[in-house]
């Protein structure tokens, strides 16, 4: 990504680049330089403060900090921080033997259970993972209603991305996440905002959760609703008749969830005041900061001006380039990384079929569907073009198929997913509009009727089914003009313990990130399909 367009995001909250040249050149030298390894383990400074003690602590500083403090929070994976030595240090000697001891009980505390859920962290001062639901009130005094509600979910512990960002955004740490696809990480970041938020006030906005589309936006508000039940918290969806219309001078919101074009149509126009925004959420992060959404963002951030603000990122894949963008607009912040960076669930049994040519494709679909098919099922695409010629095709069988793509109004795209949801459809026929954060628990088998365009896209089209603890499928068609770029696809696949081809891992690395090869249309040799309750 260049730097075109970044204005904002790339130069830092209150960045100026010529100002402090220096600091700006001994941060990127110190990146370069002191890379965290993927499965990086604990990185975490002596320092003992109580979590309550520690998190008021840093939202005043937040708050007092001027533009020029906030160059420090360039380094935020820093081991050491030269200034704070000294000071570490004294406070260390002031600090009894009996604290100090527990303290490093604490530590390998942590350590083991961090191990024990494949959490690695990076940063300075992480607080503790949870150990239950219940730590949530003896350490954070949580109020009743919300472990209700956790419990009335159906939830019984908390997942391991939950276990450490919940405690890092409630000691008011801002933090970049990234945990596999069906892993609980919307609740990750709706909880502490819960928890640290006074329903129904009247003082504006406190909450903004961006999603990269809208049907995330409205699962997302949905669940946040879900999780708030018995409290008055104004939670509104972004319409976009809200965003076009909405006197928001006079109308409540505490959470408001959107997608950033509507968000920033309704700064631009309506007038919409962000300054009272204490959390913003990036979910589906990676997604948010590519190229079409990335000025949005731009304005967004700039537009939530409160300076003890606390931002995360959220996503099952987070690129370096996504990683950088991030350090230069986060302060202080956890890195958390659950499992292996950039790698699929592995409860998902992944398998690659080759086909030929895209007549050939049209076969092997059939023949999926006839040898063995639970429904419901996903199909992918990589164009609305293609997801409507394979839905002309099906059509006509007697199978419940639907589509779903960008050119649909709203009301058939909420239709498309409501009815599947309910199980109404079996078969939807889905362009990557509905490849992110979808939760449709009862999806057994995703297809990737195209191979997708990037491994990222990859891991969170099959991430549709594997999900809570759930196992799934996942089936990737590909012909003669996938070969060379199957490699990305089978390093996923054979990262999450899949069996590859060995010729197919042998073939040579691609440098081209993006693979939409143009096709031959979907061929039309129509045979019926089998109904699986006639059988
Ligand atoms: N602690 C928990 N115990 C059991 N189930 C949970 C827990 N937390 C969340 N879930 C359920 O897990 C499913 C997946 O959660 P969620 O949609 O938040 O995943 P995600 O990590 O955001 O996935 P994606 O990367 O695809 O967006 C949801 O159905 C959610 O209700």
């Amino acid at each position: 990504m260049g730097d075109k367009g970044l204005s904002f995001l790339f130069s830092g909250l209150h960045f100026n680049r010529k100002k402090f040249a220096d600091d700006f050149a001994r941060f990127k030298e110190k990146n370069e330089n002191e890379d965290i390894p993927e499965t990086s383990t604990i990185v975490e400074t002596v320092k003992v403060e109580p979590e309550d003690k520690l998190a008021a602590g840093k939202k005043r500083k937040r708050k007092e900090k001027g533009s020029a403090e906030r160059v420090e929070s360039f380094s935020v994976f820093k081991k050491s921080e030269p200034a704070r030595v000294v000071e570490d240090e004294e406070k260390e000697e002031d600090i009894g033997l009996q604290e100090k001891k527990e303290y490093h009980r604490r530590i390998e505390r942590d350590a083991l259970s961090r191990k024990k859920y494949g959490i690695h962290i990076s940063g300075h001062n992480v607080p503790s993972p949870l150990q239950s639901f219940d730590d949530l009130s003896s350490r954070y005094g949580c109020k009743s209603y919300l472990l209700r509600n956790i419990a009335e979910l159906g939830f019984k512990e908390p997942t391991p991305i939950q276990r450490q960002a919940i405690p890092a955004l409630l000691s008011g740490r801002e933090c970049f996440a990234c945990a596999p696809t069906g892993s609980g990480k919307t609740l990750a970041f709706l909880f502490p905002i819960l928890m640290k938020l006074k329903p129904g006030s009247k003082e504006g906005i406190r909450a903004v959760i961006l999603c990269p589309t809208r049907e995330l936006a409205t699962q997302t508000t949905r669940e946040c609703k879900k999780l708030a039940k018995g409290k008055k918290f104004y939670i509104k969806l972004m319409t976009k008749d809200l965003a076009k219309n909405g006197d928001f001078g006079s109308m409540h919101i505490d959470i408001l969830v959107s997608t950033p074009l509507r968000l920033q149509f309704a700064i631009r126009k309506r007038k919409l005041d962000l300054s009272r925004v204490e959390y913003l959420v990036l979910d589906e992060s990676d997604k948010l900061f590519e190229l079409g959404f990335v000025k949005q963002i731009d304005s967004i951030v700039k537009a939530c001006s409160n300076p003890s603000i606390i931002r995360s990122l959220f996503s099952a894949t987070l690129p370096e380039s996504v990683e950088e963008l991030a350090r230069t607009i986060m302060h202080d912040a956890v890195r958390i990384i659950v499992g292996r960076k950039n790698s699929a669930s592995d409860l998902i049994k992944q398998k690659l079929i080759f086909a030929g040519n895209e007549e050939g494709k049209f076969i092997a679909f059939r023949q999926i569907f006839k040898e063995s098919w639970t429904p419901p099922v996903l199909v992918f695409l990589q164009s609305k073009e293609r997801a409507r010629q394979l839905y002309k095709e099906l059509a006509f069988d007697d199978i419940r198929v639907d589509i779903i793509h960008a050119d649909l109004s709203q009301a058939q795209r909420d239709e498309a997913v409501d009815n599947f949801r309910a199980g109404k459809t079996w078969v939807l026929i889905a362009t990557d509009v509905l490849a992110r954060g979808m939760d449709f628990k009862g999806v057994n088998c995703v297809i990737n009727y195209d191979l997708p365009e990037s491994a990222a896209a990859y891991i969170h089209r099959i991430g549709r089914c594997g999900r809570a603890g759930r196992v799934g499928e996942a089936i990737t068609l590909y012909t003669e003009a996938d070969v060379n770029f199957l490699r990305n696809i089978a390093n996923v696949m054979v990262a999450s313990g899949c069996e590859v081809p060995s010729w197919i891992m042998a073939l040579p690395k691609l440098r081209k990130k993006k693979h939409r090869p143009s096709r031959d249309s979907i061929a039309n040799k129509p045979t019926k399909l089998e109904d699986p309750e006639e059988e």
